[in-house]
Formats: C-alpha cells, structure tokens, sequence
C-alpha cells in the first residue's frame, strides 16, 4: 500500500545507533546520567564522563569502579577541549546554562548532543527501553509525555512472549550457519536465501524457534534449505524446554550484559544490582 504523504511530517527517524568503541562523553554524574551511563554501556561505547565526586549517585560510583570502558573526571566541564575526538554528547546536569552552552559548542562543532529534559538542545531524544537479548524496543512519544512512554512500556512488556529473545538468537545463528553454507550478496541466491529464512520464520511458532540448537539446525539446513523445504519442527526432534525472560533497561536487565567481565566486576555488581533496585521507576 502506497504511504499516506500527507501524514510524514512531524517526527522522528527511529535507528539503532552503532556505538560500539565510540567515544560518548557524558556530563553530570547524578540519578539521569547513571541511566545515560547504562543505555551506552549496552552499546559497548567507551564513556568519558566528567562530574564532580561530590554529586555522583551511588550508581554511578559502581559503573565508575567497575566498568573498565569507562574514563572518570572529578571535576566540570572545562569547555571544547573537552569535546576532542568526541562522537557523541550526553548531558544531565542541574545548571541549565552550562547545559545550553554544551549544546552550543556541540553544534557548532557538528556532535550529536543530548541535554536531558531541554527538547531545543537534543538533537535526538532517549526513549523507554525493552530489552531481550538482541531484541531492543524503545517507546519514543517525540517529546509529548516521558511518563506515557514508561506506561506504554510495561503494557508492550506484558504481551510479549517470554522466549523471544532467544528465539531471536537463534534465529540469527541459523542465518550466519545458512551464510556459510550459502555464500555472497545478492543475486538469486541472496532471492532464495531471503525466501527460505522468510518461511522457517512464519511456519514455525516463537517458542519452536526459540529451541533450535546446533544439531536442529544442521538438520533443518540438510533437510530443508538443501532440499528447497521447512521441516516441521517435530521431524527435527524437537521438545520443549525452559523459557527466558523480558528485561527492560534500569529494572531487570543482568549486569553482565551491561559490563564486560573484568575485574572487580563481582564486588562492583552487587552495588550497581542494589542501586539498580533503589532506582526511580
Ligand atoms: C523515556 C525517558 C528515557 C530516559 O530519559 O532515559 C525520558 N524521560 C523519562 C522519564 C521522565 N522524564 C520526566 C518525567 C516526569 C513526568 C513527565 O513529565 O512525563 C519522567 C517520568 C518519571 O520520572 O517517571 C520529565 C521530563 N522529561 C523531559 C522533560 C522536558 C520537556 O518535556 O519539556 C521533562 C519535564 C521537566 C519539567 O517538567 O520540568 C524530556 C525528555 N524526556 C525524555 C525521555 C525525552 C522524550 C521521550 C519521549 O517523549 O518519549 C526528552 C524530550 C529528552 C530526553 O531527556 O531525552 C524516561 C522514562 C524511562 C522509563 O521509565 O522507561
Ligand atoms: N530526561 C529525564 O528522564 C529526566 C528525569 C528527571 C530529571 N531530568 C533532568 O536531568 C538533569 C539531571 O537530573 P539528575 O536528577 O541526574 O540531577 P542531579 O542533581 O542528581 O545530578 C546532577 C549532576 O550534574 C553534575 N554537574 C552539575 N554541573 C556540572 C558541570 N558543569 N559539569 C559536570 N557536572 C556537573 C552534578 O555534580 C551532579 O552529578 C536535571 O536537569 C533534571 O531536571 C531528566
């Protein structure tokens, strides 16, 4: 169906921003910024975060210990020399003069920028996150209401299925085994890869998916793909199994799947899993 024209107007562009080994600097130490600090964490971002001690929430003083892709400056903001080799700005400060004078340097200096809570500032805005292994849903209501999005939130969390994520994994394995097998871009072999991963993803159920595992998938490749055909999943053997869970940012997420595993990362975890639970909803 052709796009309703007239209604494109008035948005956002929705993207899953690739951070991973970007420098994001972070400005401002507090409740917001340790929430700033989790969200570009998860994207394996290298955080330079300025802040004085004295404000730092107790969150933000476990990602500090226990992250090692984090940069820690006790002190303010010190202006552009700050903003060097930076490709991204995120700001959640108590001074909204600095926070103006951030935006200003970040735009002129051409680097994305947030200001928490000062829409004119933010040349993109966060939203409320799920999160399920690869699955990422952010609610964004453009500015109009931060707390409906947070509702939103909950009611989407409550109707999805509890092995999603892992159906997703799975899925992606299947795809890079079928890559191997089949390799190269385009062309009628990219047509009829396209078609037959299409197929096994609307002829099997979620859950059928999400117990795929290696030698399902051997099997499904051998009997399937070779063959131009979906097996059901019970011609492959399959039973059922365990399920795993929803989390979303700030509540439920594991802390391994925020920090790499160094050290000291034990201690540090079980500091960020109690501020986690003291947190604002
Ligand atoms: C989603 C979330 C993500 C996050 O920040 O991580 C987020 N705000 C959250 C919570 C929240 N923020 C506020 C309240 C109080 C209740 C209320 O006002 O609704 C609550 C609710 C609470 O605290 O429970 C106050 C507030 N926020 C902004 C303003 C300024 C203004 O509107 O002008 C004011 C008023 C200040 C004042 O009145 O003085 C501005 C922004 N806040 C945004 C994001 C961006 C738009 C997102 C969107 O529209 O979807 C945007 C534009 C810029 C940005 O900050 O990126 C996170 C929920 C995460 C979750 O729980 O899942
Ligand atoms: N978007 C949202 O969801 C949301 C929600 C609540 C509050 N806010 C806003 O975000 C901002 C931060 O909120 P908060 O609750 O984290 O505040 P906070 O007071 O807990 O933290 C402010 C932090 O900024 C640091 N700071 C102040 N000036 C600085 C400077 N010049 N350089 C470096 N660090 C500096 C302080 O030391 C402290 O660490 C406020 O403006 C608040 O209104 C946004």
């Amino acid at each position: 169906m052709a796009p309703d024209i007239a209604s494109l107007f008035g948005g956002s562009l929705l993207l899953a921003w690739q951070l991973k080994n970007k420098r994001v600097l972070i400005v401002g130490g507090g409740d917001v910024a340790s929430g700033r600090i989790e969200s570009v964490l998860v994207a394996d971002a290298l955080i330079t975060l300025i802040a004085p001690r004295a404000g730092l929430h107790s969150l933000t003083k476990s990602f500090i210990e226990t992250s090692d892709r984090i940069t820690y400056y006790d002190r303010t903001f010190a202006g552009s020399s700050d903003l060097v080799g930076v490709d991204m700005v995120l700001t959640a400060i108590d001074d909204v003069e600095s926070s103006r004078e951030i935006c200003n340097l970040c735009r002129t200096l051409k680097i994305p920028v947030n200001v928490a809570d000062i829409p004119p500032s933010c040349d993109f805005y966060f939203g409320s996150q799920i999160r399920s292994g690869p699955l990422q849903i952010m609610i964004s209501t453009n500015g109009q209401s931060p707390k409906l999005a947070n509702i939103i939130r909950r009611r989407i969390e409550n109707n999805l299925p509890d092995n999603v994520g892992e159906a997703i994994e799975k899925v992606g394995m299947l795809r890079s085994k079928l890559r191997e097998r089949a390799p190269g871009v385009g062309g009628e072999l990219g047509k009829r890869r396209m078609r037959w991963m299409v197929d096994v993803c609307t002829s099997w159920e979620m859950e059928e998916l999400a117990m795929l595992d290696d030698e399902m998938m051997a099997q499904l490749l051998d009997d399937g793909w070779e063959h131009n055909a979906v097996p059901k999943p019970q011609e492959l053997g399959a039973q059922s199994k365990p399920t795993r869970s929803v989390s979303t940012m700030s509540e439920k997420i594991p802390v391994n799947f925020l920090l790499p595993a160094s050290a000291g990362f034990i201690a540090g975890a079980a500091c960020v899993a109690f501020a986690l639970l003291s947190r604002r909803s």
